[in-house]
């Protein structure tokens, strides 16, 4: 029995350069995702992490291999796969309930407006912009902007969310209202979520287990590591739990250093055996082409690093 509901299979991603050479931005990249899982990816910018979530979109084609979700590789956008991006993309000349409306009814084509305006209007009250129904998006704040994209998001009960930077032009405050309705959303419904992030507290917050990736290009999943943080961590008290900062600095480290050097210094690196770091225990390789993790030495980190 699998229980991957992403797979991830050998993609690469190509453009063509100047005189003819091919730049090549990553290739044979294994990932996978149980549902329900909450993932974040993090990497320099440049590594692919729009290009994975846009392969995994639909909105864009890997140059190689396949994307395999609930057991049927993909071919273009469904509405099962619900993006919520950096910038808002609403529709500018509608209300917040037109915005949310228009997806609800190109998901459900036979409801009639009633129906569809009480179903928007519940992902419109869940994430707090009741009384802001009848505002066209000139007149919302950046945040409310990114509330409406999530209620949009939400509405279509997409079977996975994508999110790209979705906090990232917001102000703290904002960011940790939306980070904890995002997350507890998330949790509520069984949401799988795959999202991109630069900061690192944000994704020892949200994640069940965060992808490394390498710079590009020729990047590459260098580890998987395992969130130790209870799933029902609270964001005041996350620096208190024993292993959050073997955690942090171990992300950290990565980015600063071991991001660079990863390629060169790894040559046995197998894509389909990325390492699985589990903090405060000894190493493991996950497997993308099973299930079991398998149990091996982890060269030039520290994931045995306790407490
Ligand atoms: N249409 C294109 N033609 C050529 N190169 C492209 C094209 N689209 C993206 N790239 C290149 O692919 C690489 C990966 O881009 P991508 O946006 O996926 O990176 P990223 O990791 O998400 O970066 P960031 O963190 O800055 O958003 C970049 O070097 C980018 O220049």
């Amino acid at each position: 029995m699998t229980n991957k509901f992403i797979s991830i299979e050998g993609i690469a991603k190509r453009y063509p350069g100047a005189s003819g050479a091919t730049t090549t931005i990553f290739e044979n990249l294994w990932l996978s995702m149980a549902r329900g899982e909450f993932a974040c990816v993090i990497g320099h910018s440049g590594c692919g992490k729009t290009t994975v979530l846009n392969i995994l979109a639909g909105l864009d084609a890997p140059s190689e291999g396949t994307v395999i979700v609930d057991g049927q590789a993909i071919s273009g956008t469904s509405l099962d796969r619900a993006v919520i991006f950096q910038s808002h993309a609403l529709l500018p000349w509608r209300t917040v309930l037109g915005n949310v409306a228009y997806a609800v009814s190109s998901k459900w084509r036979n409801w009639d407006r009633a129906r569809v305006k009480a179903h928007a209007q519940t992902f419109i009250d869940l994430v707090g912009l009741t009384g802001s129904e009848h505002k066209r998006p000139s007149e919302l704040s950046g945040g409310m902007k990114q509330r409406v994209g999530i209620a949009r998001a939400l509405s279509i009960t997409p079977k996975i969310m994508l999110m790209d930077e979705p906090f990232s032009a917001l102000d703290a405050l904002t960011r940790g209202t939306l980070q904890d309705e995002v997350r507890r959303i998330c949790l509520e419904t069984g949401q799988t979520a795959f999202m991109i992030t630069h900061d690192v507290d944000e994704a020892i917050y949200l994640a069940d287990k965060i992808f490394l990736m390498t710079n590009g290009p020729g990047a590459v999943l260098a580890e998987v590591v395992e969130n130790p943080l209870p799933r029902d961590r609270g964001r005041t008290d996350l620096h208190r739990h024993p292993l959050y900062y073997a955690l942090r600095n171990h992300i950290i480290d990565f980015l600063v250093t071991r991001s660079k050097t990863f390629t060169t210094e790894m040559s046995d690196h197998d894509p389909r055996n990325v390492p699985l770091v589990q903090i405060g225990k000894p190493g493991l390789t996950i497997a993308a082409g099973s299930d079991e993790p398998r149990q091996t030495w982890m060269p030039g980190t520290n994931p045995g690093l306790s407490a």
